[in-house]
This record gives structure tokens, C-alpha cells and sequence, in this order.
């Protein structure tokens, strides 16, 4: 039985399939404070929020069975998301359960600030009748600058284009064909600022993004300028803004979102130029349920199949990519497991190239899967697909990719090069159609064999006689050798003897077995990942 907490509001008729399934118990508590979840997060497999709880170190330093945080929207800042790859923790979210109600808040913000409802609708109530001080502005043929052309970003702009606005916009991912289709133009940041009329923010929170909009900003602006914060608290420097507005540089403000929330004791909430909701943008009864289907269902996915597909810090790993990838995946941890045993001492670099139709694809999850191989000897069930880069790095080891598209002998072709001072070691391998999973190079000697569970390596000089002796001695200690490989350089030359065993060598066979005249290195190499051709 997996066991989920939701420690923030979340639709219940949304999170159904998760509750009424048989091997999930889902316990919903929103009014913990961060001790509190401390204290019982390590009874959890999986972890449901919003943006409203912190999820910081100090919890998930107690977070020994957590395996996945599920944040039912799109922002994670409220989760210390370095902190939960470090530990190997999945970070989902749901990118596009609540991307209609966000754009549609945000349209609502430029309206309801161009035609001054919210005070005209204050006035009203205490009984004035005044035509005059609210009088707005029209949205047709305005510039609007939008920064972040993303899901709600190019949902804004489409919207605004049909009240006959022009749409300007600033993201480093808008390809000049994608803005020519959707009709907008590209620009600077700086653009954005002299000219736009209304201007709307849609990015991550990030250091990039943070004070983007700041005095400088401001100083560029039109003294007309209305601008819009529906994304994240912080991209909009908020000291700026309300200096920009007392000084008159620009005209008007709304925001839905804080620095600090809830944003109770702040004088933005005050001013007589902002409007202010209080982080509604997702605050629908659609968004709601779509986002908690998506996590719930998602849950699900990744429990009962292992198929990710929001992951925030991890490689999506689902559909037909998965598919044409999954043989590789398995066969790169074990060729990280032979790698490290292969080589003496703790490597400084990896060099991992990929030749063939394979360059072309996304292949992060395989050079995910060599690294926990490697790293796996040493740290054990601690590496995963999540943590393996970071562990990686931990440990001072620095890693290069190669990507070529043309066949190297094979029509895939996967090389794992282990680097220190002293030497490396290359271990090439490939899937074989109707073969399945191959290692086919082990530094320049050509070899051909499928990865079993216990292995030994010997480098010996070739000569009459070596494979006789070898089996008596393995005889001798009860171990059946289940296949054998050779892979020499030239006759009577230096050789390397790879051999499938049935059972673990001891130290003591390995010391029998360098009794033998012409062996020079024998290495085992046992692989504790499930091999499956
Ligand atoms: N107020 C609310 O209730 C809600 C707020 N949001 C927030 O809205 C923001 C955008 O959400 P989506 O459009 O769904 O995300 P998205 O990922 O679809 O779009 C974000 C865009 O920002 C761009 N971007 C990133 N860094 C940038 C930079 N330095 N300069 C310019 N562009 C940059 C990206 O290239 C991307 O196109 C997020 O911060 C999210 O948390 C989302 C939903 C509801
Ligand atoms: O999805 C987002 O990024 C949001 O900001 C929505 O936040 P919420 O789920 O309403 O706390």
C-alpha cells in the first residue's frame, strides 16, 4: 500500500482515482506547519501540494520514503526542488490543468485595471455616483508587452489580439517562426518597455527572472504603462513598482501574486494604483479538478508503471521514445556496473558517446542510467535516476557527451569511457536485432557477449593450455562457468578472457586463479541491476 498526504486545498473529486484506488491510502491534512509535516513525512511514498506549503530542506531531510512530490499546478518554488533531486526525490507537476484559468485571470486583471472596476465598484457601494474619476482606457490598438511567451503568455496574447491589441514579446524560446504564425513581434526586454502600453509577465520564478522588471525598467516606460503580475511574486521588483508608480512613471498595477504570501502586511495591497487578488489565478472550479486528475492519475502512473510524464528534475521516460529506448536503458546501467569494476581506482572523468540513429534522440536517460551504474557500487540504493548527475558531481567527477549521427559498425553504438590520472577504460556496447543487449568493445579488444550477473575479466598473454587450467581451478571451487569470450589482439598476444560464471568468485578463487602462468589482471564484476533481454 503507497501512502500520499495533500497538505494543500485540492479538489477531492479530482484526486478520485487516487483515493478509491485499492493499493493507495490517501490522507488529506492542510493545516500542518512545517514541524509538524517534519514529524510524519517519513510515513509517505508520495507528497500532494499547491503553492501555498514550503516544502524546505528541513523537511525533507526527514523524508526517508518519500518518493515523489506531486505539485497539482505549475510553479515549484514553494518546493527547495535542488534539495529533493539531491535526495532522489521525483518533482511533478501539472503543466497545463490550470493554464485557461490563468490566462483568462490575467485577461481579467488588464480589463478590470483599464476600466477601473475594482474602485469604481468600492465608490459605488459607499454610495457615490462618479463618472469622471474612473474613467478607463481602451484596450484596441494598445501595445501589449507580454515576457514569458509560454503556455499562458501566448495564451494572453491570443485573447488580446481579439480586443485589436498589438502583442510584443520577450521569451528566448519564441522562434521567429512560431511569433510570424501567432502574429507577434519579437522583442528586447528594453523594446518591451518603451513601447508597450500594458504589460504582462508569464516566466518561472528564477534568478533570471527575478527583478526583471525593476527600476531600470521602469525608468524606460511610458508614464501610461499598466502593468500585470499573474505569475510569480519577486519578477516584478516590488519596491520598484510602487516607486514607479508614486513617482508617475508609470500609470497603474495588478497583482495576483506576492514576494511574501500570504501578502497580509504589505503596502502593495494598500495602494490607491494597484489592484490585488490574492493568488487566484488557478482559483477555478475546472483548474482545480484538472490539475488534481493530472497529479492523481499521474501518482498512479508512476507507482503502478513507472512512467513519468510532468517530471520537473528528472527525464520524462514514456510513449514511443521509451519504447525504442527501453533496451538501452537497461543495458547502460549494466555497462556502468562492469565499467566501475573494470577500473581500480574512483574515476575522474566519463566520456559517453553515442553513434548511430541513437544520437538523434533524447538520450538523458541512458546517460542516467551508465551513471547510477557506476556510481551504484559505492552508494548503493541511494543513486537513481533523479540524484545520479548530482551524486555524480558530489563525488568530483566531471562527465563529456558525444553525440554522432553516423554508424560506428553498428547501427547503435553506446561507448562508456572511464578517466583518471593514471588510465581509462572504454566499454562499447549495442543492442543487436534479434540479439538483444551486447557488449561489443572492452578498450580495443573486439568482443561479443550479453552481460550476465556474475562475470570475471582476466587480461592474460595468449598461449596453449590457459583455458584447461582455468577451469580446473574454477572446478575446484565449485564454480560453473556458463559461457566464455576471447577477445585477443593477435596470436600469442595480449588477450582478454571474459567469462559468465554461475555463482560469485570469492577473493580466494580470484588468488587461485593469478597462479596461473600468463594471467595479469582478473577483475569480477558482479551486477546487481535486473538484466532482461
Ligand atoms: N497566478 C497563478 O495562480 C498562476 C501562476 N502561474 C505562473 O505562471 C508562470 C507561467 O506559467 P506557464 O505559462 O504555464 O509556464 P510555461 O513554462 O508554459 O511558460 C513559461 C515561459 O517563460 C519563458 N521564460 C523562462 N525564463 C525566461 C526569461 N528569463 N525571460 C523570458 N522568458 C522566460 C519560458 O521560455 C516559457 O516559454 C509560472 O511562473 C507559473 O507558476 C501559473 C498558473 C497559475
Ligand atoms: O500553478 C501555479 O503556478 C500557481 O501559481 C497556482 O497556484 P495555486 O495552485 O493556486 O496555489
Amino acid at each position: 500500500m503507497y501512502k500520499v498526504i495533500v497538505v494543500d486545498p485540492i479538489s477531492e473529486e479530482g484526486l478520485k482515482s487516487l483515493i478509491d484506488h485499492k493499493d493507495f491510502q490517501v490522507d488529506i491534512n492542510t493545516n500542518l506547519n512545517e514541524e509538524e509535516l517534519t514529524q510524519i513525512i517519513s510515513n509517505y511514498d508520495a507528497l500532494i501540494v499547491r503553492s501555498q506549503t514550503q516544502i524546505t530542506p528541513n523537511i525533507l531531510s526527514s523524508a526517508k520514503n518519500l518518493r515523489v512530490i506531486a505539485r497539482a499546478g505549475v510553479g515549484v518554488d514553494n518546493i527547495d526542488v535542488d534539495c529533493a533531486t539531491k535526495q532522489g526525490i521525483l518533482v511533478i507537476n501539472a503543466p497545463d490543468g490550470n493554464t485557461i484559468s490563468a490566462t483568462e485571470h490575467s485577461m481579467a486583471m488588464i480589463l478590470a485595471m483599464a476600466r477601473n472596476i475594482p474602485e469604481a465598484h468600492r465608490s459605488l457601494q459607499s454610495g457615490e455616483w462618479d463618472r469622471k474619476t474612473y474613467r478607463g482606457t481602451e484596450l484596441y490598438q494598445k501595445t501589449l508587452g507580454v515576457i514569458g511567451a509560454g503556455r499562458i503568455g501566448l495564451g494572453v496574447a491570443k485573447r488580446a489580439q481579439s480586443f485589436g491589441m498589438n502583442i510584443l514579446a520577450f521569451d528566448p524560446y519564441l522562434s521567429s517562426d512560431d511569433a510570424k504564425r501567432l502574429e507577434i513581434t519579437r522583442a528586447t526586454v528594453e523594446e518591451i518597455a518603451e513601447q508597450s502600453d500594458f504589460i504582462t509577465v508569464h516566466t518561472p520564478l528564477t534568478p533570471k527572472t527575478k527583478g526583471l522588471i525593476n527600476e531600470d525598467f521602469f525608468n524606460l516606460a511610458k508614464p501610461n504603462l499598466q502593468i500585470i503580475n499573474v505569475a510569480r511574486g519577486g519578477i516584478i521588483d516590488e519596491e520598484a513598482l510602487i516607486k514607479a508608480l508614486d513617482d508617475g512613471k508609470i500609470a497603474k498595477a495588478a497583482l495576483d501574486v506576492y514576494n511574501n504570501e500570504p501578502a497580509n502586511n504589505t503596502p502593495l495591497t494598500q495602494h490607491d494604483k494597484i489592484i490585488v487578488t490574492p493568488h487566484l489565478g488557478a482559483s477555478t472550479i475546472e483548474a482545480q479538478e484538472k490539475v488534481a486528475v493530472s497529479v492523481a492519475n499521474e501518482i498512479i502512473d508512476i507507482f503502478e508503471h513507472n512512467n513519468v510524464l510532468h517530471a520537473v528534475n528528472a527525464p520524462q521516460m514514456s510513449g514511443e521514445v521509451e519504447a525504442e529506448l527501453r533496451p538501452f536503458v537497461e543495458l547502460s546501467r549494466t555497462t556502468g556496473e562492469i565499467g566501475i569494476q573494470l577500473f581500480d581506482k574512483g574515476p575522474r572523468e566519463l566520456k559517453i558517446k553515442y553513434h548511430g540513429e541513437i544520437a538523434l534522440d533524447d538520450t538523458s536517460i541512458i546517460t542516467r542510467q551508465l551513471v547510477k551504474g557506476v556510481l551504484q557500487q559505492d552508494l548503493g540504493d541511494h543513486v537513481n535516476l533523479i540524484n545520479a548527475l548530482v551524486l555524480l558531481n558530489e563525488q568530483g567527477v566531471t562527465y563529456q557527451i558525444e553525440k554522432n549521427s553516423k554508424k560506428h559498425g553498428f547501427s547503435n553504438y553506446i561507448e562508456l569511457e572511464l578517466i583518471n590520472k593514471e588510465h581509462s577504460i572504454r566499454i562499447g556496447s549495442t543492442v543487436l536485432n534479434g540479439y538483444g543487449p551486447r557488449i561489443v568493445k572492452i578498450n580495443d579488444y573486439p568482443v561479443d557477449f550479453k552481460p550476465e550477473k556474475h562475470m570475471l575479466f582476466i587480461y592474460h598473454t595468449d598461449r596453449p593450455g590457459i583455458v584447461g587450467k582455468m577451469g580446473q581451478i574454477l572446478g575446484e571451487h565449485n564454480i560453473n562457468i556458463a559461457s566464455m569470450h576471447l577477445g585477443r589482439h593477435s596470436i600469442g598476444g595480449e588477450a582478454l578472457m571474459i567469462l559468465s560464471i554461475d555463482t560469485i568468485a570469492s577473493e580466494e578463487t580470484i588468488s587461485d586463479l593469478y597462479a596461473i602462468d600468463g594471467f595479469k589482471s582478473i577483475h569480477k564484476a558482479d551486477i546487481n541491476s535486473t538484466f532482461e533481454t
